[in-house]
């Protein structure tokens, strides 16, 4: 059945403008003024925004980690996504050294297909590169449309990979079309600094953050950015969290490099004193990177605001405080590293970027899905309200005030990390392809309903830039 949304703003990274949009099947099919009901549901949407369905771009859901795995999964990670207003998640396919890619991928498949509500893409996880990985990455690119590729350059002995494995990634990455990515910390050195930190009795959370500072992203950062330069390949940057990094960013951008930058709701709101909480709660604030100083904020907000930061993806990995935050005490290395934040990116960025002046409309539109969707092949298809495109769209009510509980939350986790903060807005009604996926602030969606992406390969760049019709991302 056909769907009108009546009255509502529509917001898009370019445009803010009040219409109507008429969704036919799992598209839309015309947008304007006093569009006519043709028979369809009438959906008021008068005092409410309608945004593009956000899209995650990076997600880790039912994902095995430092001997516990997390406790969303494809379900209860949709879900809650879905609440939050996002209707479309990029998730990051681990695999093992010696194992092939396929394998990885397919258990992949196994993990989301009947559960995810919402559409959903993967990542690839390279850590070694030989002449198997070779053979097999190509066809996994093609087939799969799995165009983006994840090199960890931290987490020493678990899954970092060496600058030469990272370099050749880019090359193969440039020559299929593929985006790299990377987790920019230098391992070896904060694997010294831990094993030092322990050996002198430091043994609690703060030590986490201690052990990992600034300057060891700003330099991986750099040393990635320079191997994407050398490579003339394409680099993505993900949970970017302080001034060092973000300046490497921008000076590898003023050089014509193609670097981009993600950024993630934690490191905008909450900063390192949450790692001194008494009590071992420090453990819930436990992500790699780090959480900052306070005055990293700013250099993240400016360059989200001026475009050198691209996205705001959640990093989602969330472990309960009790029986897995919990593995961690008398030894802070082996808290698992990661949190709940899929549920709160949406409203975190509208509330504390847009209503506090630090971002427009449209910047927000940009950096919670349109910018996702160009970097990793789905636009138009998503990120943007067109014709044509599918149906993924957010009624948001932006007067709602409202406070963050764990209590009223949807993750499978036993706390917030945004306990007691203050937000304003809210969505209200989530479609997904045309279907209400959350109505009225009830899941209405159904698990196994979400549909796996096959995604473009990189835009404008090497052989295939033809292949990725019209998508230009903000260089
Ligand atoms: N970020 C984090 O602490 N956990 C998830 C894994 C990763 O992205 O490094
Ligand atoms: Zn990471
Ligand atoms: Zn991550």
């Amino acid at each position: 059945m056909k769907k009108l949304i009546k009255g509502g703003t529509i917001v898009t990274a370019a445009d803010v403008y009040k219409g109507d949009i008429l969704i036919e099947g799992e598209t839309i099919s015309a947008i304007g003024t006093d569009l006519e009901d043709q028979g369809a549901e009438r959906i008021d949407a008068v005092g409410l925004y309608v945004f593009p369905g956000g899209i995650d771009p990076h997600t880790h859901l039912d994902m095995p980690f430092g001997g516990t795995t997390t406790k969303d999964d494809f379900e209860t990670g949709t879900i809650a996504a879905a609440f939050g207003g996002t209707t479309t998640v990029i998730d990051f396919c681990l695999t093992s050294k010696g194992a092939p890619l396929r394998e990885a991928v397919q258990t992949w498949h196994e993990k989301a297909q009947d559960r995810a509500v919402i559409d959903y893409g993967f990542h690839l996880m390279i850590g070694e590169i030989n002449d198997e990985v070779l053979l097999e990455l190509p066809g996994i690119i093609a087939s799969e449309g799995i165009t983006s590729l994840k090199v960890f350059m931290a987490y020493k002995n678990v899954f970092q990979a060496d600058d030469s494995t990272l370099f050749r990634i880019l090359l193969t990455a440039k020559e299929h079309g593929a985006l790299v990515m990377v987790h920019a910390e230098n391992g070896d050195v904060i694997d010294y600094l831990i094993a030092k930190a322990l050996a002198d009795g430091n043994t609690d959370p703060i030590y986490h953050a201690r052990t990992r500072p600034p300057e060891l992203e700003g330099e991986a950062t750099g040393r990635a950015a320079s191997l994407a330069a050398l490579a003339d390949s394409q680099l993505y940057v993900v949970h970017v969290t302080c001034a060092e990094a973000v300046g490497q960013i921008i000076e590898a951008r003023s050089k014509g490099f193609r670097v981009f930058g993600e950024t993630c709701p934690q490191y905008l709101v909450l900063d390192e004193t949450c790692l001194e909480k008494p009590d071992f709660e420090g453990a819930k604030y436990v992500w790699s990177p780090p959480l900052r100083k306070k005055e990293h904020q700013e250099a993240l907000w400016n360059a989200l605001k001026s475009g050198q930061l691209q996205t705001v993806g959640s990093d989602q990995c969330s472990f309960d405080f009790k029986g897995q935050k919990e593995l961690g005490r008398g030894d802070f290395s082996k808290i698992p590293n990661g949190g709940p934040t899929i549920e709160d990116r949406f409203t975190l960025l509208y509330s504390e970027g847009v209503r506090k002046g630090r971002i427009s409309l449209n910047r927000f539109v940009d950096l919670i899905a349109t910018q996702s969707a160009k970097l990793f092949g789905l636009f138009p298809r998503k990120g943007t309200i067109v014709v044509g495109s599918d149906a993924d769209l957010v009624l948001f009510d932006p007067s709602v005030e409202r406070t963050i509980r764990a209590a009223g939350h949807h993750m499978a986790v036993d706390y917030n990390a945004f306990e007691g903060m203050q937000v304003t807005g809210e969505p209200v009604s989530v479609l997904s392809r045309g279907q209400f996926v959350i109505r009225d602030k009830q899941f209405v969606g159904k698990a196994g309903d979400g549909q796996y992406l096959r995604r473009q390969r990189f835009a404008g760049t090497g052989p295939h830039a033809a292949e990725s019709r019209g998508a230009t991302v903000n260089r």
